[in-house]
């Protein structure tokens, strides 16, 4: 058995992760795996490159595969025409924004605007009854009773009779005031007395009198407890636990009811069973910020379902990878629109799962998002806040162009954030007095755009970089860097560009080459800064620094993947440097744009304070970020010396196979305790079930 079935993962799935040679979970699998095969909502915060893809990847699969399983077995068709016997809130008579908890007995819904409502699985038609509703977030609720013909938007058709928080009660759309209003952590009883025709509550205890007197129509008609939330959480008590405050006379437990008094939920039980997914409808989404995370996903997905046969999986999942940056990348709206039209539940009462993940989930996006999409989520979060993995040695290297002044003496040079057509060339200070010697803010940002092309391949040479990705801020400075290396030595310097610009077939062809090495350098803008998993890379570098923090722990953890080491040099300019920045004011957005104005005068370009954005990376990390000098030495004593990026730490060995070998008698010692401690509880649940 390998170390991930032991986890619950499929032995074929197994057989897949094994010839990938990967012998034990990475801490977020290991963690993260039993959570979603679990049922489980789940956002996973880990660093990058720390396996998070196969982490929501393989138990997707899994679960996508046994479902499908189920399908083919007609176990759905009968799950699903069977009702629940217990008494709990029905996962099928419900709106399709209300999540139910697996108990049955919390529920639950995010959505804002709109009411969304759900019944309970049982109901009655004779006796005095009650159940228990308490308020457990924050929100606006309606709890009450409702026959099986009333719409679920409690108390506005004459079929329904609800209590609000606001102290309102109604039914069909008549909203008097009773009672008073009620809030978080408020107990509602809610009672029926189906012979006198007449339902009352009770808040924390207080009998609030007579609230309806049943119409004719309904005399007859069985009674569930129905509820309707917007944005709010209630957990409900049918008597399966003592009430918390005691009852009036003749009034019982509505679980209490059987025989002639009770009535069975069938709304949606035969909508269910006929249910038929379309063969091609989608089961899972992953969402991917950018066409090649999407395709490297794919590839691993591929991988791990190789040994399952029937490849038709299907299965309710949603997954954000990279959330904060989709969301930051303005795609709040979309995602809530694909979640909206997805059914929240299957045929057989299982629940759409969502999945969140990233390396920078800690973003106030993220939390809103959750709080108002996933179903009582579980954070499986590593490190705390955004870290960086030890496997990264990140280095800045100061540029000030008063200290070094060879950029007066440059007879070669970057062209400097500008195009050239045919013999002109556009730059950010075209209109600007920019010459050798002077000291203007201008001068000194043009000396930088210098300084940083020389910088960049001095650190190369350096370290003897034969495999780099190197981030620009602007497709434009990565086109402009791929032809100054080219204008170097075009096979010293083979690189290639991997940019918003850049058709999907050049970028797909343009990363192959560099994953089999075929070019030395992929220079690209932060499009790639998430997620891209490039087997062993040594080195990037940082040309010029993100004005959004999370991007440099993404792009730096480009390297020190899979326990190998990586070194992230990022070239930092000491003066301000003015850059271009195109918004949504410009026309042709960046397009053969001239506006060297700035941003203040309706104009494209910025001042970028790259020492700000720097303090900024380090106040968010919680670290000083060692500096080099412009020699672009790393010290060896701080990195123990033995270290060559690109490979394994040579102290952890041969690494999990010895690893693996290590644990064993501790792990197996484990399991001998957990089945003992098993066995205990079981031994014990059983006898105390027989008393
Ligand atoms: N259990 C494992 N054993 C060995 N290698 C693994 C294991 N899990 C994942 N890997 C390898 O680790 C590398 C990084 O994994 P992955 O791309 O999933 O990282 P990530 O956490 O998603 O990173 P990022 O935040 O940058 O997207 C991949 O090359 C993958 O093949």
């Amino acid at each position: 058995m390998t170390a991930f079935e032991e986890f619950g993962v499929l032995p074929e799935i197994g057989k897949a992760i094994d010839e990938l040679d990967w012998t034990l979970p990475t801490d977020i699998q290991a963690e993260s795996i039993p959570l979603v095969l679990g049922g489980g909502d789940v956002l996973m915060a880990a660093e990058t490159g720390s396996g998070k893809t196969a982490a929501f990847c393989l138990p997707i699969i899994q679960i996508v595969w046994e479902t499908l399983k189920d399908i083919e077995s007609g176990k759905v068709a009968k799950m699903s025409a069977s009702i629940s016997p217990a008494w709990t809130m029905s996962t099928v008579d419900r709106g399709n924004a209300v999540a139910v908890s697996s108990c049955g007995l919390r529920v639950q819904s995010r959505e804002q605007k709109e009411w969304h409502g759900t019944r309970c699985t049982r109901g009655v038609s004779g006796g005095k009854w009650a159940y228990e509703a308490t308020v457990t977030d924050e929100g606006l609720c309606r709890v009450g009773w409702s026959t099986l013909q009333a719409n679920l938007d409690l108390g506005t058709d004459k079929f329904g009779y609800g209590f609000g928080g606001t102290g309102k009660k109604s039914n069909n759309r008549q909203f008097d005031d009773y009672g008073e209003a009620f809030g978080k952590n408020d107990v509602i009883t809610c009672l029926i007395d189906c012979s006198k025709g007449e339902i009352k509550f009770m808040k924390n205890g207080v009998d609030l009198g007579t609230a309806f007197t049943i119409n004719k129509q309904n005399e007859n008609a069985a009674f569930f407890p129905a509820v309707v939330l917007k944005n709010a959480e209630m957990a409900f008590n049918f008597g399966s636990k003592p009430f918390k405050y005691k009852l009036p006379e003749g009034y019982k437990a509505i679980n209490a009811s059987s025989g002639d008094t009770l009535a069975v939920n069938t709304n949606g039980a035969s909508a269910s069973s006929s249910f038929k997914p379309a063969n091609n409808a989608p089961q899972a989404i992953i969402i991917e910020p950018s066409r090649e995370l999407a395709e490297q996903t794919c590839d691993q997905i591929k991988k791990f379902k190789r040994y399952l046969e029937s490849p038709k999986i299907k299965e309710l999942f949603f997954v954000l990878d990279e959330a904060d940056g989709l969301l930051k990348q303005g795609y709040t709206d979309l995602i809530e629109r694909l979640h909206k039209q997805m059914p929240k539940i299957t045929a057989d009462g299982r629940r759409l799962q969502m999945i969140v993940c990233s390396a920078t989930l800690h973003a106030f996006e993220v939390k809103k998002m959750a709080d108002k999409l996933m179903h009582f989520p579980t954070w499986v979060d590593l490190k705390g806040e955004d870290a960086v993995p030890e496997t990264v040695h990140h280095v800045v290297v100061p540029i000030d162009p008063q200290k070094d002044k060879s950029w007066n003496n440059l007879r070669r040079h970057i062209i400097t954030d500008g195009v050239c057509i045919i013999i002109y060339v556009f730059e950010v200070h075209a209109q600007d007095n920019v010459r050798p010697g002077s000291t203007t803010p201008e001068t000194l940002s043009e000396a930088v755009k210098m300084l940083k092309g020389e910088y960049c391949v001095k650190a190369i040479k350096e370290h003897n970089m034969d495999k780099a990705i190197i981030f620009c801020r602007t497709k434009l400075d990565c086109d402009n860097l791929e032809k100054y290396f080219k204008q170097i030595d075009k096979n010293l310097f083979s690189c290639v560009c991997l940019h918003g610009d850049r058709k999907p077939n050049e970028r797909k062809a343009n990363l192959e080459s560099f994953k089999k090495g075929n070019v030395k350098f992929l220079i690209c803008t932060d499009v790639a800064a998430r997620g891209l998993d490039i087997s062993g890379l040594p080195f990037m570098i940082n040309v010029t620094l993100p004005d959004e923090k999370s991007n440099y722990v993404h792009r730096i953890g480009r390297v020190g993947r899979a326990e190998r080491m990586g070194l992230a040099i990022s070239l930092v300019s000491s003066v301000p440097e003015k850059v271009w920045y195109h918004g949504e004011w410009c026309s042709s957005r960046g397009r053969n744009c001239w506006n060297t104005n700035l941003t203040d005068v309706k104009g494209c370009c910025i001042w970028y304070n790259e020492p700000q954005y720097l303090a900024d990376i380090e106040d968010h990390l919680n670290i000083t970020i060692q500096q080099i000098e412009s020699d672009m030495k790393v010290p060896h004593d701080d990195f123990d010396g033995k270290v060559v990026y690109g490979q394994k730490r040579q102290q952890s060995g041969s690494g999990y196979v010895t690893h693996t070998a290590q644990m064993a008698p501790v792990v197996k010692e484990l399991s001998k305790l957990e089945s003992e401690a098993q066995i205990l509880y079981l031994k014990r649940h059983i006898s105390s079930g027989r008393k």
